[in-house]
């Protein structure tokens, strides 16, 4: 276990494109040490190896298979300290900025422009003696449930998060996705009711989601919707499985379902040009896909296992910049949708140490 952190830190002072991951519900590391410092990238994604792609798809970078050390471990019992994640100060300049982009969606919507748009913000946290091997320990017991991961490229950045949102799994022709939308705040005693506002919101991403494979599946399985937890954050999730055409190619399924509507919007198109001209910022990697491509380290198969970038952030330097977006339909509430946006802050920083 040490050896295999001692040897990514060496990697990193190196400076060396690696990551670091640990699946949902699983006690293994993987680490993939690319052996050079070349930025690869992917063609037609026939290519083997571990793909990290910016939300617009212009960056769709490789850590190869081929060119990399492949190093495991297992998780070993460990406790950090809590970090007291509820007393941030309210910067009240974002808060009002990101009501008036909720406004803005919330009349085109009304306007019948579109019917979902997810708007996102950024904000950034001044770390004090981050370390990123502690910080993905953390992660991962905090939210065992998630896809933990750390990518680090010299030209890209260094990248971590923990998120419950599953883009792709295939293996041959089978698949699994997922429809994930509605946030609440987990609360002990109180028993989960969604508004139908949620419910609706969620249903739209499953109906899309449907909708788009029937196009390139022989089959499509649907199950109910039901609760799950992603930290302290319950969400609406609906498990989506089935069977893909023969002649249907891992480029064309991606291109399906990537960006959803559960970090896009509905339609797809006019959604992602309201975010452009509206966020007021440049997603990058936040909300693009990650994870293994064409290549199971787990079991040998040949098979790819995708999530949503989301519950990321990126670390510059002395500070971490958080990314969080919300849901809106044209019943949102501005100032409910900033609070949700603060409560998925929340799962960066109960990780972070500030000045
Ligand atoms: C966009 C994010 O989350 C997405 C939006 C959700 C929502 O609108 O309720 C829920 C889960 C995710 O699909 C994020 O966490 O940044």
């Amino acid at each position: 276990m040490n050896s295999f952190f001692s040897k990514i830190k060496k990697h990193k002072e190196h400076n060396l494109p690696f990551v670091l991951y640990s699946k949902p519900n699983s006690k293994t590391f993987f680490g993939l040490l690319q052996q050079n410092n070349m930025l690869h990238t992917i063609a037609d994604y026939k290519e083997k190896g571990f793909v990290f792609a910016s939300f617009d798809e212009k960056q769709l970078i490789l850590i190869p298979e081929s060119e990399s050390e492949i190093i495991t471990a297992e998780q070993e019992e460990s406790t950090f300290e809590n970090i007291e994640a509820e007393n941030f100060s309210i910067d009240e300049a974002a808060r009002e900025h990101y009501k008036a982009i909720v406004e803005k969606g919330v009349e085109a919507i009304k306007n019948e422009e579109f019917k979902k748009v997810v708007l996102s913000r950024r904000e950034e946290v001044q770390l004090a003696d981050f370390d990123f091997v502690h910080t993905f320990q953390h992660l991962k017991q905090i939210y065992p449930t998630t896809f933990v991961y750390c990518f680090f490229h010299p030209q890209i950045g260094l990248w971590m998060g923990a998120t419950p949102e599953q883009l792709l799994k295939a293996n041959g022709n089978a698949f699994e996705t997922m429809a994930l939308a509605g946030t609440q705040k987990a609360n002990l005693e109180a028993e989960i009711l969604w508004e139908q506002k949620e419910k609706d919101e969620q249903q739209y991403v499953t109906d899309f989601i449907v909708k788009r494979l029937r196009e390139v599946a022989t089959s499509v399985n649907v199950s109910e919707p039901y609760n799950t937890k992603a930290g302290s954050i319950w969400h609406i999730k609906t498990d989506i499985s089935g069977v893909l055409n023969p002649e249907s190619t891992l480029e064309e399924v991606i291109d399906t379902l990537h960006p959803t509507p559960a970090v896009c919007g509905l339609p797809k198109k006019k959604a992602k040009t309201f975010i452009v001209e509206n966020e007021g910022y440049d997603r990058t990697f936040y909300t693009g896909f990650l994870g293994e491509l064409n290549s199971s380290f787990a079991s040998n198969a040949v098979s790819s296992d995708l999530f949503v970038n989301l519950r990321s952030m990126q670390i510059k330097q002395n500070k971490a910049i958080l990314y969080m977006g919300c849901g809106i339909t044209k019943e949102s509430i501005p100032e409910k949708e900033w609070e949700e946006s603060v409560n998925k802050s929340m799962t960066m920083k109960r990780v972070l140490k500030r000045v």
